[in-house]
């Protein structure tokens, strides 16, 4: 039978979602999921495909935006609900699902789409770039203490519930996001469903959700961390007992490490463990004892996807002056390629234009996306085939420009 593509209904919501969760091996989903999916759900930024009368496949857009270095914010389509039935695998449907989907964004205001993928080899083709990591950091309270060359903040320490935490920490995140590239927005119905609801089935058997949070000396919070027990403490249990952390933010590095030491005094537990990292934890420069924390699980968290160069990053605040001409080879979207010309002073301001002009470098759409957060080094790409230099020095003036003086981050699920 023939296959249909087109938007789903609002009124379609289950029907549109059952393949996608068919294909994550959630037979069937429970009212309290549907029920999140619902408010969170943009349908008519989605695009599913037919079998006869039957969603066998479809994909979804968050309205969402990104943090760019420097700190300039830039409209961004998140891309999620993604996937196709298992008996029509293989054949095509989710390229064609790519093709229109970027097709749409590209046709509005978002000049990049966003992802975090289920599996690293999927979304490369279709222009995709792994442009920020994290990475899963495991300390024993025990071991672990924080030098003494380490000031606290001015300000406090406090624990709240989570309906105090629901008051506060939305607008916390949008004052203290500029700070890292890779954050994105977090929507109200994001909030809801990902924190506070706190449905005992995402509790993956722990607690319910504590929440420890930073405040200034003025009162207004500028960090925090949630986090639950998940195999609680009992003298015989001791070994297995840790605290999972699920956010864990701070406005700077002494904010952050504040909310670290208070997390480490909980020495009933063997384990603090935070599953999503920055590369760049101060913790590791900040411990008596660096080899206490355990690094692991180093893996791709945001995948980048630019569809229009000079929107994109136009915006981001370069790493040095400079001037250079990239060409962007496009395979999957050839129009969201071509030659630009970036220009930017010793501030880091800077244009980036469309240009005739003879690259300096080429590289594909995908190592774009790679490296325009500053998380990997245009020359690192280079060095394994996929970036190329044509003008002497071009690899060291394109290292400068698009490097960042901090890790990019995206801390958040989506
Ligand atoms: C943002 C998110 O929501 S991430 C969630 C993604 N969804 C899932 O992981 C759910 C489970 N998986 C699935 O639903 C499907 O396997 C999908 C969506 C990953 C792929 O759908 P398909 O329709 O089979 O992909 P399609 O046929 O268009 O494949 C295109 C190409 O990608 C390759 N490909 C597709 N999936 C994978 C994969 N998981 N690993 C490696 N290669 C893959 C195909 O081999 C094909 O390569 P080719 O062009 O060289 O032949």
């Amino acid at each position: 039978m023939e296959l249909t593509y087109r938007v789903p209904r609002p009124d379609e919501l289950e029907a549109f979602m059952l393949p996608v969760w068919r294909g994550f091996a959630v037979p069937a989903p429970s009212p309290e999921l549907v029920e999140d999916e619902r408010d969170l759900w943009e349908p008519a930024r989605s695009i599913g495909v037919l079998d006869g009368d039957e969603w066998v496949g479809g994909a979804g857009a968050f309205t969402m935006d990104l943090t760019l270095p420097g700190g300039a914010v830039v409209p961004a389509a998140g891309v999620t609900m993604v996937g196709v039935a298992p008996t029509h695998r293989r054949r095509g449907v989710l390229s064609e699902l790519m093709r229109r989907q970027l097709d749409d964004v590209a046709a509005g205001p978002e000049p990049v789409a966003v992802l975090t993928a289920s599996e690293a080899a999927i979304y490369g083709r279709f222009g995709y770039g792994v442009a920020t990591r994290g990475v899963r950091l495991r300390v024993a309270p025990e071991w672990a203490r924080l030098r003494p060359e380490v000031p606290s903040p001015a300000g406090r320490l406090r624990q709240v519930t989570v309906a105090q935490a629901r008051a506060v920490l939305p607008a916390a995140y949008e004052r203290i996001r500029s700070r890292r590239p890779g954050a994105v927005g977090r929507s109200e119905a994001w909030w809801e469903t990902h924190v506070f609801r706190d449905r005992p089935d995402g509790r993956e058997g722990g607690t319910a959700l504590m929440v420890l949070v930073h405040e200034d000396e003025a009162g207004t919070v500028d960090g925090w961390a949630t986090y639950r027990a998940l195999e609680r403490w009992w003298p015989d249990r001791l070994p297995e007992s840790t605290l999972r952390v699920e956010d864990l933010l701070g406005a700077d590095d002494l904010v952050h490490l504040e909310l670290w030491r208070g997390l480490l005094a909980h020495d009933l537990y063997a384990e603090v463990d935070v599953l999503h990292a920055a590369i760049d934890d101060p913790l590791l420069l900040a411990v008596r004892d660096a080899r206490r924390v355990r690094a692991s699980a180093l893996s791709d968290w945001l995948w980048l996807r630019i569809l229009d160069v000079p929107r994109a990053l136009g915006p981001r605040r370069w790493g040095a002056g400079g001037d250079l001409v990239v060409e962007v080879v496009d395979g999957f979207r050839p129009a969201s390629g071509g030659r630009f010309r970036i220009e930017a002073d010793a501030d880091g301001t800077g244009t980036v234009d469309a240009t005739d002009a003879a690259p300096d470098l080429t590289l594909g759409a995908e190592e774009l996306g790679t490296v325009a957060l500053g998380g990997v080094a245009p020359s690192a790409l280079a060095r394994v085939g996929r970036a190329v230099e044509h003008r002497p020095g071009a690899l060291a003036t394109a290292d400068a420009l698009f490097a960042s003086p901090v890790a990019p981050h995206c801390a958040t699920m989506f």
